[in-house]
């Protein structure tokens, strides 16, 4: 077990103090002027000269944020025929913000407890995937718990086999456990049904994929992309803020090497997305300096980030819960804000997403009147949120997203994971299935008795 956190790991450097001012910062973003940590510290705060949130001045930013979003990307709002096919939850990293781990020891043959989680080998995740990819999904999401006997193909495993102290590296051989996840090179390969689009391989993951050896992330990403990853999630990001980091995700890298993974990434050709998961311990100086360093990402990996996601920290069984750590998540008025300051702080990243996983229904719609132009996507299953204790459910149709879209009076539009290719659909023109897709025809993902079988969402 980690050690406890203590109030003392609460006080931070980093607080929500600053020269400037809410209307000035206000001014600027109405302008389009390129903004700084502490505008947008001003701006998450609706200003630090008073206590707690202000709604009149909050509107405004809301309102400035819808406004730039309309310049940036019109009325579209999009959203990408997905899967995730999570590989595994075994996991030691061990962070007190997450319910979807087990621990990893519960996962080898001669453990006494059965363990809660899942494994899949290879050969496993490519039927998901290609009975996906026959419903006509585009893109398959692949986000995974660090399995001390995953490698990133032979050559790693035989590193970490001669490896003198493996528990040093986090490595156990696959013999061990009860199902073999493969080596990630495997599991990307076994995904790529079809050319269907593959997203994984968080720079957490990236790590765990070099680590025993003195490889460059260049070199682990390149590998991958010859064995079919398409693009990486920026998740891993949390709070990219070392304090906050220690407290919430000791085990985690840091935020350099987060960064380092990233640029690599992109230096070899694949695409980026980025996060932030905020409403925890994390202050307004934390979420601004991390728009901070996600903005001057960008401009190193020129453009490479499509879109930024904001999660909202999702409490009820998490660690930092149960420990009293926090008493709960960032309020509405928070998560308007964030996704607000994003739009207007993030002036080189075209797309900003409301995930309905983290949001739910009605307010992920509000949100795309807050900044937000991206609805994300139908996933088919979840697991994260959902283990957290989110109550969202884990699939919306393309019925649902017409739906929903509409009714704000915005234009519903399937996109490519890289926003590239994006189809305009015609609501009175049903059925609405998915087209992007290699095998995508139009019909629905899931036909009628399918989806009475899903996940009822807990708010519509
Ligand atoms: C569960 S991890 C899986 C991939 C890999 N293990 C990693 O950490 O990069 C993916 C992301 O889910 C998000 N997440 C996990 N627990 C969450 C929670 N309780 N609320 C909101 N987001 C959460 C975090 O941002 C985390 O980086
Ligand atoms: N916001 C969440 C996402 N977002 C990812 C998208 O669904 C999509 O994969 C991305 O836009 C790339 O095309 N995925 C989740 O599983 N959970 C979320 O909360
Ligand atoms: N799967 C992550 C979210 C995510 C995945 C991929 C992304 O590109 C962005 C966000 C979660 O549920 O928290
Ligand atoms: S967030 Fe990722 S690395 Fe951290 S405990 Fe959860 S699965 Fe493991």
């Amino acid at each position: 077990m980690e050690r406890p956190v203590t109030e003392a790991d609460l006080v931070f450097e980093h607080v929500p103090e600053t020269d400037q001012s809410f209307e000035n910062a206000l001014e600027k973003s109405r302008a389009g002027d390129r903004l700084t940590v502490d505008d947008a510290i001003e701006l998450l705060t609706t200003g630090t000269d008073i206590e707690g949130i202000d709604r009149t001045r909050k509107e405004r930013v809301l309102e400035a944020a819808d406004r730039r979003r309309a310049e940036v990307v019109g009325d579209e709002v999009t959203f990408v025929a997905n899967i995730n096919n999570n590989v595994t939850t075994a996991c030691n990293v061990g962070c007190l913000f997450c319910n979807f781990k087990d621990a990893a020891h519960t996962f080898e043959r001669d453990s006494e407890v059965e363990t809660a989680g899942f494994t899949k080998t290879p050969g496993e995740s490519r039927e998901i995937v290609a009975d996906a990819v026959e419903r006509g999904v585009y893109e398959v999401t692949s986000v995974s718990g660090l399995h001390p006997a995953f490698t990133l193909d032979e050559e790693h495993r035989e590193i970490l086999e001669a490896h003198p102290e493996p528990k040093e590296v986090n490595y156990k051989p696959p013999e061990r456990y009860a199902t073999d996840p493969g080596t990630y090179a495997e599991q990307m390969e076994a995904m790529s049904v079809d050319d269907v689009h593959v997203h994984s391989m968080t720079p957490e993951e990236g790590y765990h994929a070099r680590r025993g050896t003195d490889w460059s992330y260049e070199e682990v990403y390149g590998r991958l992309k010859d064995a079919g990853l398409d693009t990486v999630p920026g998740t891993a990001a949390e709070i990219l803020v070392d304090e906050v980091r220690d407290v919430i995700c000791p085990g985690k890298i840091g935020t350099d090497d987060w960064l380092e993974a990233m640029e690599a990434a992109a230096n070899v050709g694949l695409g980026l997305t980025a996060t932030i998961m905020y409403g925890h311990v994390d202050n307004e100086a934390h979420r601004a300096m991390h728009l901070k360093r996600v903005r001057d990402l960008q401009e190193r990996v020129d453009g490479a980030i499509t879109e930024f996601v904001p999660l909202s920290f999702v409490h009820q069984n998490t660690p930092l819960f149960e420990h009293d750590v926090v008493s709960g998540g960032a309020s509405i008025d928070e998560d308007e804000l964030m996704i607000a300051v994003a739009r207007l702080f993030l002036d080189n990243i075209d797309h900003v997403q409301s995930s309905w996983v983290k949001y739910g229904d009605e307010q992920g719609l509000k949100m795309l009147s807050c900044g937000a132009d991206d609805y994300m996507g139908t996933i088919l299953s979840e697991e994260i949120t959902t283990r957290a204790g989110g109550e969202h459910g884990e699939f919306r149709s393309f019925e649902d997203y017409v739906e929903m879209i509409t009714s704000i009076g915005r234009v519903p539009v399937e996109r490519s994971t890289d926003y590239e290719t994006r189809r305009v659909i015609d609501p009175d023109d049903p059925p609405f299935g998915p087209q992007l897709g290699p095998k995508a025809d139009g019909t629905p993902l899931l036909d009628a008795d399918e989806r009475a079988e899903r996940t009822v969402p807990a708010d519509d």
